[in-house]
C-alpha cells in the first residue's frame, strides 16, 4: 500500500507497482466472476476483465436488448452468458451491477445463491449503507466489498482501450474468508482501475451522491443554464452564448485544468480574465455553498436514496426519464450545442462528401 500526501493529508492508495495485473490474475485464477447486469458499468467491467484474462461470465435477462449487446460484445450464450439465476449459481464472486433500485427487487434471488465463501461485490455503497430502505443485508459468511470506478462505465472501457486506468474507490464491508482484501484489490485492477483509493461504504455513497447531484452533473447543468439565459436575455446569439458557456470550457479550458490544475489554466488566460475570475470565484462559492450543504444533508438523511428508489422502481420510470432527458436535449442551449459540435473538425464530412 502506498502512502501518498494529498494536499497535506496522507492516504492509502493501492498502485499497480505493488499489485500488478499478474498478481490479480493469480488471486482470481480459481474464481468465476459473475457480472449481474449489463447496463453501463456491466459492459465496461466485464469486457476489461475478459481482456485481462479473468474467468468472467455475464448474467442478464434473456429477453432484453442488453442480452443482445452482451452477445455482440463477444459473450457466448451457455458458455459465458447466462440468465441471471444461472450466473448467480455459477459465480463465486457476484458483481451486483443492476441499477441501485433494481438491486432491491432481485435481492432475495441473489441472497439465495450467496453460499459460504462466495463474495458479493458492488460498485456503489448504496445498497448496504441504506439497507433500511433497500433490505440488502448479506449473510455473515460471505465477503462483501466494493470497487467504485470514479467515472462512467463508458470511460472505464475507453480508457482501458487507450492503455490508461480510471481511478476507483474500494472498501471492504465484510471479510468472512480472510481473503477479502486480495479479492477486492484484484478485482479493482482487473476491471481497469488505475489507482485504488481506500474508503468505506458510507463515505463512498455520500460523496458519490453529492458529486453527481453537485458539480459533476446537477450543478454544472444549473450554472450552464443560468449563464446561457442571462447572455440570451441580453441579446447575445445562441452560438455566442453556447461557445462562452460550454464549448470553450470543455474544449479549451477544462483540458488545461485536467492537465495541471486551476491556477495553471488561469495562468494561460489573459490578465483581464485572471482579474475577473479571481474577483468572482468566491462570490460563486458563497452563493452555492448553502445549496451544497442542503444537498449533503439530503444525502445523509436518506432523502436522496429514497427518492431514487421511489422514482426508479416505477413501471413507467423509463418513459418519464426519457421525457426529462428530451427536455434537456430540446432546450435551446443543447440544440445550439449540437450545431456547434457539428463544426468541430472531427465532425466534418470527409472531403469527398463536401465535393459531391
Ligand atoms: N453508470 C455508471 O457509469 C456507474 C458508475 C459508478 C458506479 N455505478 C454503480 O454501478 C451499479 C450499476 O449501475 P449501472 O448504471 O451500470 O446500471 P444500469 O442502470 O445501467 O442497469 C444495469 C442493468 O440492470 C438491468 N435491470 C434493470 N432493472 C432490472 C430488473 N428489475 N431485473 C433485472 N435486471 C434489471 C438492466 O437490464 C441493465 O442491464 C450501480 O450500483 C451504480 O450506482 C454506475
Ligand atoms: C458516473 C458517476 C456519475 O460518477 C456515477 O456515480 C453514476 O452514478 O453513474
Ligand atoms: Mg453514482
Ligand atoms: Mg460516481
Amino acid at each position: 500500500m502506498a502512502q501518498l500526501n494529498f494536499g497535506g493529508s496522507v492516504e492509502n492508495v493501492v498502485t499497480r507497482d505493488e499489485f500488478p495485473l499478474s498478481k490479480a490474475q493469480e488471486v482470481l485464477k480459481n474464481e468465476t466472476v459473475a457480472i449481474i447486469g449489463y447496463g453501463v458499468q456491466g459492459p465496461g467491467q466485464a469486457l476489461n476483465q475478459k481482456d485481462n484474462g479473468i474467468n468472467v461470465i455475464v448474467g442478464q435477462r434473456k429477453s432484453s436488448k442488453t442480452w443482445d449487446k452482451a452477445v455482440a460484445d463477444g459473450f457466448v450464450p451457455g458458455e459465458t452468458l447466462f440468465e441471471i439465476e444461472e450466473a448467480l449459481e455459477r459465480g463465486t464472486i457476484i458483481c451486483y451491477l443492476l441499477s441501485d433500485a433494481a438491486q432491491i427487487e432481485l435481492w432475495p434471488t441473489v441472497k439465495k445463491h450467496l453460499t459460504p465463501g462466495k463474495a458479493l461485490y458492488f460498485s456503489h455503497g448504496f445498497g448496504i449503507t441504506f439497507n433500511e430502505q433497500t433490505g440488502i443485508v448479506p449473510p455473515a459468511d460471505v465477503d462483501v466489498f466494493l470497487v467504485a470506478p470514479k467515472g462512467s462505465g463508458t470511460s472505464l472501457r475507453r480508457m482501458f482501450l487507450q492503455g490508461r486506468g480510471l481511478n476507483s474507490s474500494y472498501a471492504i464491508f465484510q471479510d468472512a474468508t480472510g481473503k477479502a482484501y486480495d479479492r477486492v484489490v484484484a478485482l479493482g485492477i482487473a476491471v481497469g482501475s488505475g489507482y485504488l483509493f481506500e474508503t468505506d461504504f458510507k463515505k463512498e455513497v455520500y460523496s458519490d451522491l453529492t458529486g453527481e447531484r453537485g458539480t459533476l452533473m446537477g450543478c454544472i447543468q444549473g450554472i450552464f443554464a443560468a449563464q446561457y439565459d442571462v447572455l440570451r436575455t441580453n441579446g447575445h446569439s445562441p452560438s455566442e452564448a453556447f461557445n462562452e458557456t460550454v464549448e470553450e470550457l470543455t474544449q479549451s479550458l477544462m483540458p488545461l485544468v485536467a492537465e495541471n490544475g486551476m491556477d495553471w489554466m488561469y495562468a494561460n488566460c489573459s490578465t483581464t480574465a485572471q482579474r475577473g475570475a479571481l474577483d468572482w470565484w468566491k462570490k460563486f462559492r458563497d452563493a452555492t455553498k448553502p445549496v451544497f450543504e442542503e444537498l449533503y444533508n439530503s444525502v445523509a438523511t436518506g432523502k436522496e436514496s429514497q427518492r431514487s428508489i421511489d422514482s426508479n422502481s416505477q413501471p413507467d420510470y423509463r418513459e418519464k426519464l426519457d421525457a426529462e432527458l428530451a427536455e434537456l436535449r430540446e432546450s435551446e442551449l443543447w440544440r445550439a450545442g449540437k450545431t456547434v459540435r457539428s463544426l468541430r473538425p472531427e465532425n466534418q464530412p470527409a472531403e469527398k462528401e463536401i465535393e459531391a
